[in-house]
């Protein structure tokens, strides 16, 4: 067994690797742990990416054993563990909170104040068609279980929401073509969404054609455009997370598979006093045109 050491001595995917190298040879997890230690690993450390590496590896495995969809590349922020992080647009954003299993990123300062505004004021005139419309066909009532209005924007629609297009693109390194249009919904008070999945479920006749178009969604960020008085948290059931609601926030969460095993079920909780106004930017694997 050789093994060279790393000056940062964190669990990078070579070393990952070389440990899934020396348990298939046989090796038994002991002897990997002394031969790190010797190469002059932390025990620590080797031990912690030692049961990263070999769990991750177990997961898989039953997971591919139980019929589940292979995992797909997704969007992911490249923090390096910074707290603030400079954009290419000079934007500056900080990190907030960050969550492994499920992938969950909390960012502030994401948009500024006056970013908010003008995405509300541009939506605003457009939510209030897309009710009368849901009144029209009929579909008001499931509409009211998840939200009281929405509307989409196209890509590029404007200079702003380039210009936040741009910015979602750069801190997740996921081209913008890869993105559906920007979503604004409006909660008034006791709106939610109701728990669910942003992955289209497989299953259900009408996915190929969705999927047909830009594959399956692998990220989501859901973007505050204020801060309710009162509820409207994102809520993550399966890990009992609540991500408040703050004005230029954001919260970034991704799902490789497309399944309840990537632990992506979320909801917006009931606005309990106020309103609430988030937009929401859902990623694709591919080309989304
Ligand atoms: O409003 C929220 O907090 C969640 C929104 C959401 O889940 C979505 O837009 O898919
Ligand atoms: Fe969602």
């Amino acid at each position: 067994m050789t093994l060279q050491m790393s000056s940062t001595q964190t669990a990078t995917p070579e070393l990952r690797q070389w440990i899934l190298e020396q348990a298939q040879a046989g090796h038994s997890p002991d002897a990997v742990l002394q031969a790190m230690v010797q190469s002059g690993w932390d025990e620590e450390v080797a031990l912690e990416a030692l049961e990263q590496t070999l769990s991750g590896f177990l997961a898989e495995r039953s997971a591919a054993g139980a019929g589940l969809p292979a995992p797909v590349p997704v969007p992911e922020p490249r923090l390096d563990g910074r707290a603030r992080l400079a954009l290419p647009d000079g934007h500056e954003i900080a990190v907030v909170l960050q969550m492994h299993e499920p992938r969950v990123v909390v960012f502030s300062g994401f948009l500024s104040d006056a970013e908010c505004d003008a995405l509300r004021d541009l939506a605003a005139p457009r939510l209030a068609r897309s009710e009368t419309v849901d009144n029209v066909t009929g579909g008001s009532e499931v509409n009211e279980a998840r939200t009281s209005a929405g509307m989409f924007f196209a890509r590029g629609e404007t200079a702003l929401i380039e210009v936040i297009e741009r910015r979602i693109s750069a801190l997740l390194n996921w081209p913008v073509e890869n993105g559906e249009g920007l979503q604004v919904l409006h909660y008034g008070p006791g709106a939610e969404y109701k728990p669910h999945y942003d992955y289209f479920d497989p299953a259900q006749p009408g996915a190929p054609s969705i999927l047909r178009r830009g594959g399956q969604r692998v990220g989501t960020l859901v973007m505050y455009l204020n801060t309710p008085e009162a509820g409207g948290a994102t809520v993550f059931p399966d890990v009992r997370l609540e991500v408040a609601p703050v004005k230029g926030h954001a919260v970034f969460f991704s799902y490789d598979r497309a399944h309840p095993v990537s632990r992506s079920l979320h909801g917006g909780a009931p606005v309990l006093a106020g309103e609430k106004w988030v937009a929401t930017k859902w990623m694709r694997e591919r080309r989304f045109d």
